[in-house]
């Protein structure tokens, strides 16, 4: 099932432990996964060569795994680094548990379904992880998008509040038995003490302070989603854009640090 091949420990952070996978799967203490939403893959691989595996972990979506395929996720595994792969599943439900199974399969660290696909899609999603056992990523599902506010919603004959409907989604996933959800930092406090604080919590819509939100609605500053108890933060432009992005990561990660 997940093919085998043998990484290399980096030597320098005695925190990072391979699990029995053939990818790898850091226990890194970083809370920051970055969004790698480059149309180039050579400038992408440029960033990630600058940076340490134990500094963050990396997302890839819609636009990269279009772009480059499963190879490129193999290169960053190549490189040492736990994946995100974010193409935000939402399909019937055979359809959805064969592709998480397929994720599962390239040994990724986390992969993502719509929870607004239902109940039956997540759970069948979540079945079709039990035979990687210890080896399968976590599975999470995609609550509201970070991009919409209150009148997306109204659009979509949805009346509660972004909030609210986070909420209800985020209940439902966790009934599925998901390992949880991506959602706005500005929700994290309220879902930690409503459904755990073991289900997971990972947030986009970060921006540091005076960084641009771009088509971000609702969003928190680093330190701040922190404070909230977000486990895991999804950033992208404010690193992948900025002049230097391995300063711009190291410069947030120093900002966490210094809580
Ligand atoms: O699932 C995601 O990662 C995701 C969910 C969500 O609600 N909002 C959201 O922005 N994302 C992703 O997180 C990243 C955010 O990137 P920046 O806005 O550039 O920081 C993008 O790759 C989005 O696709």
């Amino acid at each position: 099932m997940l093919a085998v091949c043998l990484l290399p420990l980096p030597e320098q952070d005695p925190t990072m432990t391979l699990s029995a996978s053939s990818s790898p799967r850091y226990t890194t203490n970083s809370p920051i996964v970055v969004a790698l939403d480059y149309d180039k893959r050579d400038e992408a691989l440029a960033f990630v060569d600058r940076i340490d595996a134990s500094d963050c972990r990396l997302k890839v979506g819609k636009e990269m795994f279009t772009r480059f395929g499963p190879d490129f996720v193999r290169e960053l595994h190549q490189r040492g680094f736990d994946v995100f792969l974010d193409l935000k599943f939402h399909d019937i439900p055979n359809t959805t548990a064969r592709a998480v199974a397929a994720a599962a399969d390239l040994g990724v660290w986390m992969v993502n379904v719509h929870a607004s696909g239902g109940a039956r899609m997540m759970s069948a999603a979540k079945e079709a992880l039990v035979p990687f056992g210890a080896d399968a990523p976590l599975l999470i599902a995609v609550t509201v998008l970070t991009s919409m506010e209150a009148s997306d919603l109204a659009d979509l004959g949805i009346t509660v509040s972004p909030a609210q409907y986070a909420e209800r989604l985020a209940q439902l996933t966790n009934r599925c038995g998901l390992d949880g959800v991506v959602c706005s930092a500005q929700e994290a406090a309220r879902f930690k003490q409503v459904i755990g604080k073991e289900f997971r919590l990972v947030t986009p819509g970060i921006r540091p302070e005076g960084s641009d939100a771009g088509d971000q609605r609702r969003i928190m500053t680093p330190v701040a989603a922190q404070a909230a108890g977000v486990d895991y933060m999804v950033i992208g432009r404010p690193v992948t854009r900025a002049a230097d992005p391995a300063h711009a990561l190291k410069s947030i990660l120093a900002s966490l640090q210094g809580l």
